[in-house]
Parts: C-alpha cells; sequence; structure tokens
C-alpha cells in the first residue's frame, strides 16, 4: 500500500471510530468519502482538510422548555451544529420532527457543506431542530415552543454568523415565530432566517425553490442525455414543500406527476395531477394540516394506498422528495423494475448507499441531492443579499437565477466528473467539486 493510501485508510477508520452510534452521519460520510479517494490521492492536504470537515466547528444543544394549552410543562431538545465557515456564515434549515437527534443534524449539516458550496453562493454551513413533533399541536402551541426554542438559539446566530432557514415541519408559520422572538430578543430586525414571509424581508420563489430547482436539474441532466421532461410519468414521494412544488413545475414542464405520500401511504392520479389538484393538495396540507388519504373524497380518479410507497407505480423518473433512507435497496430494484430511468432526490439523502450502488449498475441517471435540491437553499442565498441590499427583487429575476444557478451546478459536478475520468458519474462529481472549493478556503485559511 503506498504512503497516501495508507493515510487515507487511517483517517478514514479513525472518523469512523469517533461517532459509531452516528449511523445517519457515518452513512453520509461514507458515501462522499468514497467519491473523494481520487482528490486525495492527488494533494494530501486535501485528506487533512476532509479529517477537519467532518469535526463541526461547533455542535449545541440545548433544552426547550414549554407549557402546552392544558398547562402541562413540556421539555425538547434542540440542536445547532454550526458545520463549516469557510464559504461564508453557517447556512442551513431547521427540523422538527421526533426523529431528529444529533446524528440526523450532523448528517444534514455535513451535506450542506457540499451542497452550499455547489450553489456558487458564499454560504457557510449548519443545520439544527428538534425533536419536538408539531402534529396534532394547536397554533398556540406551536408558537411557545418556537419562541422558547428561539430563546436559546439567539444567542448563537446573526445574519453574518449564522442564518438558519426551515426543513420538515418548519414553514413559513414558523419562520414567523421564529423571527419574532429573535427581533424582541436581539432589538435588531435583520436578515438572520430566510423563507420569511413576503411582506417582511422574504424573497419570491425561495417557497418555490427546493422543488422548481430539482426539475431544473433533471432537465438539464435529461437534455445531456438528448431527452426532455415531456410526456414523462413521474413519482413524488411526500406532500410537503419540495413534493408540492416539484410536482407544479413537473406538470409546468410537460411532464406528469402522479404520487404523493405521507408516513401512512400515497396517492396514485393515474392520468396526472392537474394545477387545480396540486392546489388541492397544497391546501390540504399546509392550511388544513391533514393527512393525503384526505384528499380522495376530493378526486375521483384518485387511488390511494395505505402503508405503501409509491416506489410500486410503474413511472419514467423518480423524485423522493420526502425525507432519508426512503429508497432502500429493495425499492430501488422495484423502481427499476417498473420502468424508473431516472432518480433525482428533492429529501435529503433519501436513498441508501446499497440503493445508490443499485441505480448505478443500471445506468440510471441519478441526481444526488447536494445537487439536486440545491435550489432551496441557493434562493436563500439570494434572500440573503435582498435583505442586505434592503430590496426586493421580482419573480422572474429570483426564478432566472434559480435556472442558471441548477444548470451551473450540473454542468460543474459533470466537469468534475470529466476531470477525474469518472464516465459521467455525477454523483462523484458533485461531491468533488463541492469539496474542492471548501478545501481550497480552508488550505488558504490555515488549520483553523
Ligand atoms: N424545504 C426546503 O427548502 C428543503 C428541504 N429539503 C429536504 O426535503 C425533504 C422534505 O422537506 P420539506 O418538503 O421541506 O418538509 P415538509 O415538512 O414540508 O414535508 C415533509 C413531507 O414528508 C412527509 N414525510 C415525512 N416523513 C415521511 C416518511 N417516513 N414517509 C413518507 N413521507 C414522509 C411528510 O408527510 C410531509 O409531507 C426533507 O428531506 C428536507 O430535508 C432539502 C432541501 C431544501
Ligand atoms: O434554505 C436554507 O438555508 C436551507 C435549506 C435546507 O435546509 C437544505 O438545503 O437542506
Amino acid at each position: 500500500m503506498s504512503a497516501a493510501a495508507e493515510k487515507i485508510s487511517v483517517v478514514r477508520a479513525k472518523i469512523l471510530r469517533r461517532d459509531p452510534d452516528q449511523k445517519e452521519f457515518l452513512q453520509a460520510v461514507d458515501e462522499v468519502f468514497e467519491s473523494l479517494t481520487p482528490v486525495f490521492e492527488k494533494d494530501i492536504r486535501y485528506l487533512e482538510a476532509f479529517e477537519r470537515l467532518v469535526e463541526p466547528e461547533r455542535q449545541i444543544i440545548f433544552r426547550v422548555p414549554w407549557v402546552d394549552d392544558k398547562g402541562v410543562q413540556q421539555v425538547n431538545r434542540g440542536f445547532r451544529v454550526q458545520m463549516s465557515s469557510a464559504l461564508g456564515p453557517y447556512k442551513g434549515g431547521l427540523r422538527f420532527h421526533p426523529t431528529v437527534n444529533l446524528s440526523v443534524v450532523k448528517f444534514l449539516a455535513f451535506e450542506q457543506t457540499f451542497k452550499n458550496s455547489l450553489t456558487t453562493l458564499m454560504m457557510g454551513s449548519g443545520k439544527g431542530g428538534s425533536d419536538f413533533n408539531p402534529r396534532d399541536r394547536s397554533d398556540n402551541e406551536i408558537m411557545s415552543f418556537c419562541q422558547s426554542f428561539m430563546t436559546e438559539l439567539f444567542r448563537h446566530i446573526g445574519s453574518d454568523t449564522d442564518v438558519p432557514a426551515g426543513d420538515i415541519n418548519v414553514g413559513g408559520r414558523e419562520i414567523g415565530y421564529l423571527f419574532g422572538q429573535y427581533k424582541r430578543l436581539a432589538n435588531n430586525f435583520t436578515g438572520v432566517l430566510t423563507g420569511k414571509d413576503l411582506r417582511w424581508g422574504g424573497s419570491l420563489i425561495r417557497p418555490e425553490a427546493t422543488g422548481y430547482g430539482c426539475v431544473y436539474f433533471a432537465k438539464n441532466y435529461l437534455a445531456y442525455k438528448g431527452e426532455s421532461l415531456e410526456g414523462k410519468r413521474c413519482v413524488v414521494s411526500g406532500s410537503g414543500n419540495v413534493a408540492q412544488y416539484t410536482a407544479e413545475k413537473l406538470l409546468q414542464l410537460g411532464a406528469v406527476p402522479i404520487t404523493f405520500s405521507d408516513s401512512n401511504g400515497y396517492i396514485l392520479e393515474p392520468n396526472g395531477f392537474t394545477q387545480e389538484q396540486i392546489e388541492h393538495v397544497m391546501e390540504l396540507k399546509n392550511v388544513k394540516r391533514v393527512r393525503i388519504s384526505e384528499y380522495c373524497a376530493f378526486s375521483e380518479t384518485a387511488q390511494y394506498f395505505e402503508g405503501k410507497k409509491p416506489w410500486e407505480v410503474s413511472a419514467d423518473l423518480a423524485f423522493p422528495s420526502a425525507t432519508q433512507n426512503e429508497i432502500d435497496e429493495a425499492d430501488a430494484k422495484i423502481l427499476i423494475a417498473n420502468g424508473v430511468r431516472g432518480v433525482f432526490e428533492g429529501a435529503n439523502m433519501p436513498s441508501t448507499n446499497e440503493a445508490i450502488e443499485i441505480y448505478k449498475s443500471a445506468s440510471v441517471m441519478f441526481g444526488p441531492a447536494k445537487a439536486a435540491n440545491a435550489g432551496g437553499v441557493a434562493v436563500s442565498g439570494l434572500e440573503m443579499a435582498q435583505n442586505s441590499q434592503r430590496l426586493q427583487w421580482t419573480r422572474e429575476d429570483v426564478d432566472s437565477q434559480l435556472e442558471r444557478i441548477m444548470k451551473d451546478i450540473f454542468d460543474n459536478s459533470l466537469a468534475a466528473a470529466t476531470t477525474y475520468n469518472l464516465k459521467g458519474d455525477i454523483q462523484a462529481g458533485a461531491n468533488i467539486a463541492g469539496f474542492l472549493k471548501v478545501a481550497e478556503a480552508m488550505i488558504h485559511q490555515g488549520c483553523v
């Protein structure tokens, strides 16, 4: 074994040993490590940068006490992992879900590092959240929880320090409550969060950006293969922010979105959702906040499959847009057997590493999350720019910048794959392109 190969294997073992219980984090690191090996072999300083990068700059864990509507005390755990500030202020969303723990927040913050770098904007990376479950909580309880969460978080964030945003179960309502409490504590009206309401500092297109961006990414990938979205039947999982706007943009570009899901099951519109039907899904999920099965009362053609995932439906393309590890090896085999030739990840790490291997062996077009879902944080970066200017750009301006950024991400990932002789492997290319920018900055900035 060469000296470089030996050092690479020592560093890999050290990382895997350090947090053996953090399975999601180790899964994410393992996936990236594999594709960065040729980069480490070229210059060992990149391996040293990576060894530092996997150790978050700061991890904050805090108590979130609050009182529910019955007057009963509740206590949750809050997290903010500030992963890397090599390229700018820490940036990344907040997730409120009972499955949130340090491993989940760390994997999301780690992924965010490469994604934010790929956007070409100057943003570091972070992620946060809580194990709070908002299901069946009143509006007043959500506000109390958000205020308590921000009462601790506010001392760690700032418009030039750390700028959180939304993620699962953190949308416009929660960002409003979090912002209100920040402003009250800091006595400062500043762009400390993104995903704000349009009337007080938000950006046009931010709600749409992750879903629209994922479809723009797919469009670029298909064009590279001499194909288009026209007429392609698409299975979409989830029914939240990312899923909704993925379906809307697919429809606008001539594709046929046919499913939505939640953790209880999926709905199928065999002829594809119309704009009116997508708007009904939005009403059910964003306003009424009910299960996706309720949709069937609205449509005579829809079918609901309890306890099932949409991967069993025959389709051309898949857009997993719910949560991590929602496609395992068996699901990946089913997808391919059902005709799927492209998988574009709207969610973060929705495919297990074994599923990715199956896509690769079947030569499926694969848009990895770090690249394909970067549109959300990219428009967050544009929201920060607008806040600094005290201006609001037009819908057309933001949308065309989003479209250009998604094309650049595809092109840069492909270029990195070509440089490293990886035969159009966009997954490895995205990891390499995202990493190199961060690693160069870390090398320039010294051992910090
Ligand atoms: N909101 C954003 O801008 C971005 C979100 N993402 C990722 O996209 C994914 C979805 O996030 P959002 O749409 O923002 O959240 P959301 O809270 O708006 O929607 C989440 C959806 O996923 C469904 N879901 C959750 N767990 C599930 C499970 N086990 N099986 C099936 N469905 C499940 C929920 O029912 C809900 O419909 C997450 O992985 C998130 O990290 C990635 C980039 C940016
Ligand atoms: O808009 C942001 O800052 C973060 C979005 C996010 O959490 C993600 O890209 O996973």
